[in-house]
């Protein structure tokens, strides 16, 4: 693991919790004055997905953009608690921000793919992090753009914009971006809300492939994408985490009668 993210002793992982790539202890976030997030504590496992889901403005957003530290752009804003991720706590100033992003990638609802080239798209993160020769950043292009099921499609047209491509072919190449610098984690906030069905089965496809290496989050509102892709499902309300279980048990046996409304339709 990269000695960029600086670790001191007492920010060791717990060894129970060895398999949690994400360890989320007493979070709280603040906009100003205004308490979005309520003392959450929450682990995010390896290799699989674990799906946010809940009411708008109960905080699903917002927890996925602390995890690689967006609130930093914005004074004002301010989490407090603990994010332990390989030893070190996110939540850390001295972290290092840019290590930090390149090991935890973030997929947004739009595609947003750079204005520039298909190839340069994946390129250009990739440069800021490594030193690859010519044949290598090709290869990595290349790899890259297989796993998210992209390479016949864009092969012969990797040097015309990206802007070019459609909303699911962007957003699958957003995703190749975000996997291109080798990140562990991946969060994926409403994905596929902007794409029709069958590139919506594709991402979803794609996610049951990708978790086998990554850690993957994700926020959606649509419950059958929770269904069928989360390994893992957190339901959230005003900003606080209600319930927290395996998809199958979130869906067929909640514990909790919030729960079971927002899941059955009752509410939000
Ligand atoms: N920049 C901001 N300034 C002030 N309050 C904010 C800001 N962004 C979000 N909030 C508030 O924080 C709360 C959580 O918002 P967040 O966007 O995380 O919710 P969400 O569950 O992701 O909602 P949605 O499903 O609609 O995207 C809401 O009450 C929202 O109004």
């Amino acid at each position: 693991m990269s000695e960029a993210l600086h670790e001191s002793p007492d920010q060791k992982a717990d060894p129970e919790s060895r398999d949690a790539a994400l360890e989320v202890r007493d979070l709280d976030f603040y906009y100003g004055e205004k308490q979005a997030l309520k003392s959450i504590s929450m682990d995010f496992r390896k290799q699989s997905v674990t799906a946010m889901i809940g009411p708008s403005g109960c905080g699903k957003s917002t927890l996925l953009r602390i995890f690689n530290r967006m609130y930093d752009l914005y004074p004002g804003q301010k989490a407090t608690g603990s994010v332990m991720f390989d030893g070190a706590n996110i939540l850390d100033p001295a972290l290092d921000l840019n290590t930090l992003r390149s090991r935890i990638g973030m997929v947004f609802q739009k595609p947003t793919p750079f204005p520039m080239s298909i190839y340069d798209n994946i390129a250009f993160g990739v440069r800021l992090h490594e030193k690859l020769s010519r044949h290598e950043m090709d290869a990595r292009v290349e790899d890259v753009l297989t796993r998210v099921a992209l390479w016949k499609e864009v092969r012969d047209r990797l040097r015309e914009p990206a802007s070019g491509m459609s909303g699911g072919q962007q957003q699958r190449l957003c995703i190749a971006r975000s996997i291109a610098t080798r990140p562990e984690v991946l969060l994926l906030d409403e994905p596929t809300s902007a794409l029709d069905p069958i590139s919506t089965a594709r991402i979803e496809e794609l996610l049951d492939e990708l978790k086998r290496d990554f850690t993957i989050a994700i926020v959606t509102h649509n419950m059958q994408q929770a269904a069928r892709c989360a390994d893992q499902v957190a339901f959230f309300y005003l900003g606080t985490l209600i319930e927290m279980d395996s998809a199958d048990r979130m869906f067929t046996n909640p514990r909790q009668k919030q729960t079971q409304d927002y899941i059955t339709g009752r509410f939000g």
